[in-house]
């Protein structure tokens, strides 16, 4: 069943310069999703247009929708927004957290949308709260830092705060911009298992931009490749072949970050059905 239903998107954020140039994507409840491609392709627009945080040109039909429920049609936001947003958990690679509050509040601010807005503007939170705070820490393996500021943490650290925060909101879908863009392997490696423990275990969608390849056929069953704003690749991401990877990467590598992935430095490990 499509959880994500992505039709006709297409936006520029200038004249005749388009950053999406139609897409067209469904995405099914329990998969977990590597939306991959070089630098500028598109990943991160399309990531915000699943949660409204950009909106689709206006001159074209289009529509978003999460759960049979609009987020954008045409370019404008739709009115149950707030609905279907609580229902989307965000994980950034700015981790997004209040640095100065404890890793416990953080987490317990996910589940601010469920809770009575008096309580949520005084900050109060029952004791099965905290305990169901306390619990998601668990399952990121922070469970000792509940009481340490969220400023004291790593970044990989902060990132599994950040996806426990989505546990807490109860969140059906994370969409995960590029949660270890700034992470070292070892963080890395916990982050993607923690993303794919919880779509397994609790049948989450994940949806998560990558730049590292291996890291995509490593935890993630399909991929979506992006090329210049176009879908170039959709797939179980085990067809992905190492002449359709060379061509994802190898034209745009003016465009790339240092840090994004290209031809050469594709990693001889990668096991790549053979093209
Ligand atoms: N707010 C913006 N204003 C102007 N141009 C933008 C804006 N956001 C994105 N773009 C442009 O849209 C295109 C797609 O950018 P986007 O960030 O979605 O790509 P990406 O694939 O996520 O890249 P990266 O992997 O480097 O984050 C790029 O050409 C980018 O410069």
């Amino acid at each position: 069943m499509s959880i994500i239903t992505i039709s006709g998107v297409k936006k520029s954020f200038s004249k005749n310069n388009y950053a999406l140039k139609g897409i067209d994507l469904c995405i099914d409840q329990g998969d977990m999703v590597a939306l991959i491609g070089p630098s500028g392709s598109g990943k991160s627009t399309l990531m915000r247009h699943i949660s409204g945080l950009t909106l689709a040109d206006k001159k074209t039909p289009s529509s978003v929708s999460v759960f049979d429920t609009p987020i954008q049609l045409q370019g404008k936001l739709h009115k149950d927004i707030r609905r279907s947003r609580a229902r989307i958990g965000n994980v950034f690679q700015q981790f997004n957290l209040i640095s100065r509050l404890s890793v416990l509040t953080n987490v317990l601010i996910g589940g601010l949308s469920r809770v009575p807005t008096y309580r949520s503007l005084l900050g109060w939170f029952t004791d099965a709260e905290k305990q169901e705070a306390l619990n998601a820490l668990d399952r990121v393996g922070l469970r000792e830092f509940a009481l340490q500021r969220a400023s004291q943490l790593s970044g990989g650290q902060q990132q599994r705060v950040a996806i426990a925060r989505a546990l807490m909101q109860k969140a059906e879908i994370i969409l995960a911009d590029e949660p270890i863009a700034s992470l070292d392997p070892e963080s890395s490696r916990q982050v993607m298992e923690i993303l794919q423990d919880i779509n397994i275990k609790d049948g989450i969608t994940v949806v998560v931009t990558l730049h590292q390849v291996d890291y995509a056929q490593k935890y993630c069953q399909r991929a979506v490749a992006l090329r210049q704003g176009e879908i170039f690749f959709d797939g179980r991401i085990n067809e992905l072949s190492r002449v359709q990877l060379t061509q994802l990467y190898g034209t745009q590598q003016q465009n790339q970050r240092p840090d994004a992935v290209s031809n050469d430095q594709l990693s001889p490990s990668f096991e790549l059905t053979p093209a």
